[in-house]
């Protein structure tokens, strides 16, 4: 499951617009509660906990459900995504391995947070002119990208703060990243002046954002005086629609026209949403012909994001397209290893080799799994050795497997594939069509339980032996390293298969 995000850089990291700056004190005091403030503490780590947690939600034990009550919806999906596993693992910590957990928005912190932005804007409307686009940096001076912003004084005295966003240096190269890796560090080495736009697409959990966070981090540390901005492509778009609904347009044009830095996380979002595209694209143009850098991320490469605008797809690929790949066993040992070190979790090379095993294409599962080994070793005392891994991780598995439907691969082929899901199922043979369906009954096979004749039954009242075929089919393309024909151009049979796999995992 792919959580939505409304992460949105400047709103946490200028602590001048920080939507919770209302003092707020745990729900009630008793030593329970204090105790899984500690754990919490434990598993986001102090800093974590000071800038996210502390004074700023609420947690409540209902039986086995740890309910996280925070202030806004905004900072419900921000936490839901960067949390989850930690929150899960201090709900282990507390009530045993039936543990769930639950974030909501809680009325009282929203009305308290509400009322501390009321006075806010107040306060700003007193002074000069803000927007209503929270979350852009500003700064004094104009943009510039000379490397005369290279300057150490003026990185001291405008210090990155608040939220910590991830870190190039924290990024475990391997073999699958490392050409999208070298891309970032290169380009914020010089922003505006390589790769650009830099377009980094691969499957879920599996480091886009790291990226592009670690990119902003380094241009912000390279260049202080210019003006970055990162958030969602769902943070744009709802940006978009608030200017929009409150007619300041403008307002919001002059906000997203005048950085210098543009990382838009997730763009795949604005699949089928013209009007955001068409946003957009006026607003890449714009910095693009002033020289700024754009940074885009996507869970596909941008020739198979279908409904997309030609105009928008052209400009993405006018760049540099750097694609993750699904880790390798190498890069997950060491992923799991640095991170059991970073937890101080001692854990036997059997155990981590176990867990890189299992978890496969996500390092996120691939974390989460770690962190609860560390809770398993705080209640216990003991090392983490493999035979306890496989127990602890044995519900964590199964909570990992996804179950896919017919109805979810007949709607992504199609989809990918822009063919209807009545050609899909019709008994027409040209090429645009008996491919997609080759492949969502090849899918069908792998990825469901379905037996051959419920999947030709399905896709339009086949029998058994001719899904048979297309698994034969589609093996075959595998082996010789054919090439489909998506959207007017040849992709590799495997390329399109592990797209269209990511995208039925992430649904
Ligand atoms: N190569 C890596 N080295 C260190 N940590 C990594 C690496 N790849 C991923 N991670 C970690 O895995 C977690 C998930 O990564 P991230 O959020 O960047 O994935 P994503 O590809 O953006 O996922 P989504 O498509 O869901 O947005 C993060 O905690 C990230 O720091």
């Amino acid at each position: 499951m792919q959580p939505t995000s409304l992460a949105v850089e400047g709103t946490f990291c200028d602590s001048a617009n920080r939507p919770t700056e209302a003092k707020l004190g745990p729900a009630t005091t008793g030593s329970e509660e204090q105790s899984i403030y500690r754990l919490l503490a434990q598993q986001v780590g102090e800093r974590g906990f000071q800038n996210w947690f502390a004074g700023k939600v609420r947690l409540k034990l209902d039986g086995n459900l740890l309910i996280v009550g925070v202030a806004s919806p905004f900072l419900l999906t921000w936490m839901q995504k960067k949390f989850a596993s930690k929150i899960y693992a201090t709900a282990i910590a507390c009530v045993g391995p039936s543990a769930e957990y639950r974030l909501e928005v809680d009325p009282e912190l929203a009305a308290l947070t509400s009322s501390a932005e009321e006075s806010q804007q107040k306060s700003a409307s007193k002074g000069t002119s803000t927007a209503n686009v929270p979350f852009v940096e500003r700064k004094a001076s104009a943009p510039s990208l000379s490397s005369s912003n290279k300057n150490p004084a003026a990185r001291q005295s405008n210090p990155f703060r608040g939220r910590r966003f991830a870190d190039l240096s924290t990024f475990i190269k391997g073999k699958s990243n490392q050409l999208a890796y070298i891309a970032a560090t290169q380009a914020s080495d010089e922003p505006g002046a390589l790769y650009n736009p830099l377009f980094i697409h691969g499957g879920v959990g599996i480091g886009k954002t790291h990226l592009l966070e670690g990119f902003y981090r380094r241009v912000r540390q390279l260049y202080p005086a210019l003006n970055v901005v990162y958030l969602t492509a769902e943070a744009f778009g709802n940006y978009f629609s608030k200017a929009l609904q409150e007619r300041s347009l403008p307002g919001f044009r002059q906000r997203f026209r005048n950085v210098d830095v543009l990382i838009i996380d997730d763009i795949d979002f604005f699949e089928s949403k013209r009007n955001f595209q068409e946003e957009l694209l006026h607003t890449i143009k714009h910095l693009e012909s002033h020289g700024r850098q754009l940074v885009f991320s996507s869970d596909r490469h941008p020739r198979l994001l279908t409904k997309m605008s030609e105009e928008l797809t052209t400009r993405f690929l006018s760049g540099l397209v750097c694609r993750i790949e699904a880790p390798e066993k190498e890069l997950r040992l060491e992923i799991a290893r640095q991170r059991a070190h970073k937890l101080k979790t001692p854990i036997t090379e059997g155990a981590l080799a176990y867990v890189a095993r299992r978890f496969t294409s996500n390092v996120r599962e691939l974390e989460g799994a770690v962190n609860c080994l560390q809770t398993c070793h705080l209640m216990t005392g003991q090392k983490v050795t493999t035979s306890m891994a496989r127990q602890v991780l044995a519900d964590l598995e199964r909570d990992c497997i996804r179950i896919i439907k017919l109805d979810d691969i007949n709607q992504i082929v199609c989809s990918t594939f822009g063919v209807s899901e009545a050609d899909l199922k019709s008994s027409r043979r040209a090429r645009n069509i008996s491919q997609p369906r080759m492949l969502a009954m090849f899918l069908a096979r792998k990825l469901t339980q379905a037996a051959y004749s419920e999947i030709g039954d399905y896709f339009g009242g086949r029998n058994h032996s001719t899904v048979m075929s297309a698994e034969k089919q589609v093996r075959k393309w595998l082996e010789s390293h054919s090439s489909i024909q998506v959207a007017l151009q040849e992709w590799p049979t495997e390329e399109i298969i592990e797209s269209l796999e990511q995208q039925l995992l992430a649904s």
